[in-house]
């Protein structure tokens, strides 16, 4: 049963519980699992990988079987209705034209001709993306995380997810897949699958950039690996947090608490708002609409564990929690949600007015769905183009722009105590003065 509080430094408290649920003591156990993970498929390759996908997801596969075949591909067509085909084509088209809008744009600047400065952007060669598989098929992830690296323009695009019964990857996801291009799918998930595209194995290349949501797993697996790759944010489990008030509907509001919660047992739904009834109505309707839901067991468990209502005395006081909390979907369901934006500092993606619920975003209105999670919203955002570019800095100075700053540089070197910073610049002054070549200062 979705709990109410109504005391506000209790409900601070509850909100860094829940926030900071990735991060706790009960989780060191599984960091040292992942740990583990990573160091054997580093040292094993393909062995590793076959032995943790024996392990975690009891599927025994040869090394061949790893990757996805060509008539696996093809045969996918036949599995999914044609409701699923358009319904995936429209979800691709409407990403696809958002993601378009937000290509990084090269640049350069001239300074009355002495110099020149700027930004080129360039797609990294390889990307790996993740699609998560353990507790449901995510056509739509496999979307949001290859859209955007077409887009980018990525040469080499390698996805991978985990097999599920009897070896089989959803045919909906292999679909989407071919639908945005790729065509190089391994099966494997995890953090072995994280692992093998950080390290590269005999099968799986090592790759530049990792990117996609997953489990705790996953995401743990992500946050260790950075640095040998790159990664979009830690996306991790589920959130949803509502502001609400009086005139938002009780029904929908459980709907959409529920929408989230039922991605995982970690994941989280909260409300806060400023009328009580409200609270109680949503939470009796929560436990309506889980009677039969097909996903209740691990649905139930994420909202007694971070679920949660809180009444607020005012919108302001919601926002502050909000942006405490730092959401990855923030929902307001207030009567004039575009004021209350004002209010909001931090949150990976904004839903805005009584008929946009969340689900409009996890599926196809365009920005993406693979968001930061866990309060890593205060410093990170959606999954982009340019998460999967990085921009080389441009810069040109004539001889008469370093002449006019070599004092300064001479100066700034010498305060640093590199002698060879200032050389680098004096003798270039120094051969435009003579006329000829300058000497290290060192040799002279
Ligand atoms: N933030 C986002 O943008 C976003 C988007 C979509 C989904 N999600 C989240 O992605 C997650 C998907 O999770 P999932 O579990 O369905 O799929 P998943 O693919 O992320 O995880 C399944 C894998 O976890 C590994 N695993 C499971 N139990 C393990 C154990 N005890 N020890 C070691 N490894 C283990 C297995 O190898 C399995 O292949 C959910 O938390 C969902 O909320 C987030
Ligand atoms: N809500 C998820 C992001 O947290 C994305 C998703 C995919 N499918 C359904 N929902
Ligand atoms: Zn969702």
């Amino acid at each position: 049963m979705l709990r109410i509080i109504t005391e506000r430094t209790e409900a601070e408290a509850e909100l860094r519980r829940i926030r900071d649920r990735t991060s706790t003591d009960q989780i060191v156990h599984k960091e040292a699992t992942v740990r583990e993970v990573l160091q054997r498929v580093k040292a094993q390759g393909d062995r590793a990988v076959l032995h943790y996908t024996a392990e975690f997801d009891q599927q025994n596969l040869t090394p061949e079987e790893l990757r996805v075949s060509g008539s696996e591909m093809d045969a996918a067509y036949q599995q999914v209705s044609k409701e699923l085909l358009n319904a995936i084509l429209l979800a691709k088209e409407q990403v696809e034209a958002f993601h378009r809008q937000r290509v990084p744009k090269s640049w350069v600047q001239f300074k009355e001709d002495e110099v020149v400065l700027g930004k080129r952007y360039r797609p990294v060669d390889k990307a790996g993306i993740y699609v998560p598989g353990g507790r449901a098929a995510y056509p739509s992830t496999v979307l949001m995380n290859a859209i955007p690296a077409k887009v980018a323009g990525v040469s080499r695009i390698v996805m991978v997810t985990p097999p599920g019964a009897d070896k089989a990857i959803s045919p909906a996801v292999l679909v989407a897949a071919q639908e945005a291009g790729i065509t190089e799918i391994y099966r494997v998930g995890g953090a072995q699958a994280i692992a093998a595209l950080a390290f590269g194995t005999e099968t799986i290349p090592k790759v530049d950039v990792i990117t996609g949501p997953g489990n705790i797993y996953v995401t743990l697996a992500k946050k260790l690996v950075y640095g040998t790759v790159g990664i979009d944010s830690l996306a991790g489990p589920s959130e949803v947090l509502v502001i609400a008030d009086k005139s938002a509907n009780p029904v929908h509001i459980a709907a959409d608490l529920l929408a989230q919660a039922e991605h995982d047992p970690m994941a989280s739904a909260i409300l806060l708002t400023t009328d009580s009834t409200l609270a109680h109505k949503v939470q009796a309707e929560v436990e309506l609409q889980l009677v039969d839901h097909p996903r209740r067991t691990l649905t139930e468990k994420a909202i007694a564990h971070y679920g949660l209502i809180v009444f607020v005395e005012s919108l302001a006081i919601a926002a502050e929690l909000s942006n405490e909390f730092a959401p990855e979907h923030l929902e307001l369901e207030v009567e004039d949600p575009w004021s209350t934006l004002d209010l909001i500092r931090h949150a990976g993606a904004i839903f805005l007015g009584h008929s946009t619920p969340e689900a409009v975003g996890d599926y196809l209105a365009g920005p993406n769905h693979t968001l930061p999670t866990s309060g890593a919203a205060r410093y990170a955002s959606a999954l982009g183009v340019e998460t999967f570019m990085k921009h080389s800095s441009l810069i040109q100075y004539s001889a008469t722009a370093l002449h006019k700053v070599a004092g300064a540089i001479d100066v700034l070197a010498n305060a640093e105590g590199l002698p060879s910073h200032a050389d680098s610049v004096r003798l270039r002054v120094s051969r435009r003065e003579s006329g000829q070549d300058g000497n290290p200062k060192s040799s002279t």
